[in-house]
């Protein structure tokens, strides 16, 4: 193989991660030629309705795969906690990169954290999860739809449309926005979507020579945490309609996952966690589901 074309949306997060993953690639295999071939997706081009009112987030990623099945490009790279649940089939992810900053960011041009927020403040995030853990803590706050790429969102922040947004860590970080995180929205208090902060490489399945090339850059106890939580949101039925959190971490043999099923309509909560181990990631998934599941989850679940 002397050339590999990543496939990447074009937003400014996007060709970042595409970027890394080139310069990544490139580093470990002196002669190979990577290039990025820029797509737009109907996720990046309908901003005016929600994601899940217009299809979910596999939105993302269609257009990208098929240009890997036209033999346009011959992989393409992933926020993964944009990638549903379910693989289109025919399609894997060889390389889950070591995972940058889980956590969300609470951002704001006056305010410290959620606690300083004065009464029936506006916070901006169309992210059903977010929405839910807020009102949780603070049920006067006033919730308004933030769609939009990173630096859009930052823009209507400043523009005053809102007193405060949440974005994850890991986005404002690469693009070099540190600067903006007001504070961090840690767990177990607060949970980031499944697999959040974690670049995925996916490619066609029968194509082994791409995926043997970039499962140089997986990272096995990143991909096992994303399992777990992966695991846990495919039991619930995750989709973007609901409002889903997880986030596991692996020591030694160990692996923890914490998730949290939530209303964003009236901010009630489950929450569950447990421990099992490193190399039965699914078995901890089901049984934290299962756990959620025993407290009432499915009624979410159901009405969404
Ligand atoms: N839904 C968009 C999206 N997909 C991945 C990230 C951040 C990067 C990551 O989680 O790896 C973001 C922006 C955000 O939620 O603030």
């Amino acid at each position: 193989m002397t050339t590999l074309r990543i496939a990447t949306r074009k937003s400014p997060l996007a060709l970042w991660q595409s970027e890394h993953v080139a310069d990544r690639l490139r580093a470990a295999n002196p002669g190979l030629t990577v290039t990025l071939v820029p797509m737009s997706t109907r996720g990046d081009e309908v901003l005016d309705r929600s994601l899940a009112a217009i299809g979910g987030k596999g939105l993302f990623l269609k257009e990208l795969e098929l240009a890997m099945l036209r033999g346009e490009a011959d992989c393409a790279v992933h926020s993964l906690k944009d990638v549903p649940m379910e693989l289109e089939p025919g399609f894997a992810l060889p390389a889950i990169l070591a995972r940058a900053d889980y956590a969300d960011a609470f951002v704001s041009n006056h305010f410290a954290d959620i606690a300083a927020l004065p009464q029936g403040a506006r916070v901006g995030t169309s992210s059903l999860r977010r929405q839910a853990q807020l009102r949780a803590l603070r049920p006067d706050l006033q919730l308004l739809d933030l769609r939009g790429n990173v630096n859009t969102r930052l823009a209507k922040l400043d523009n005053g449309d809102y007193d405060a947004i949440v974005l994850a860590c890991a986005g404002l970080e690469r693009l070099g926005f540190d600067d903006r995180i007001r504070s961090r929205l840690q767990a177990p208090q607060w949970l980031p979507a499944p697999a959040q902060g974690a670049v995925a490489i996916e490619c066609r399945d029968d194509d082994v020579a791409t995926r043997e090339l970039c499962a140089q850059l997986d990272d096995s106890g990143t991909r096992v945490c994303a399992e777990a939580e992966r695991a846990m949101n495919r039991a619930l039925h995750g989709s973007c309609h609901v409002p889903v959190a997880a986030y596991a971490q692996l020591d030694g043999e160990h692996l923890y996952l914490a998730g949290l099923v939530g209303s964003a309509a009236d901010g009630r909560v489950v929450r569950a966690h447990a421990q099992g181990r490193g190399d039965a990631p699914e078995c901890l998934g089901l049984e934290v589901a299962q756990m959620l599941l025993e407290q009432g989850a499915g009624e979410f679940i159901a009405a969404s």
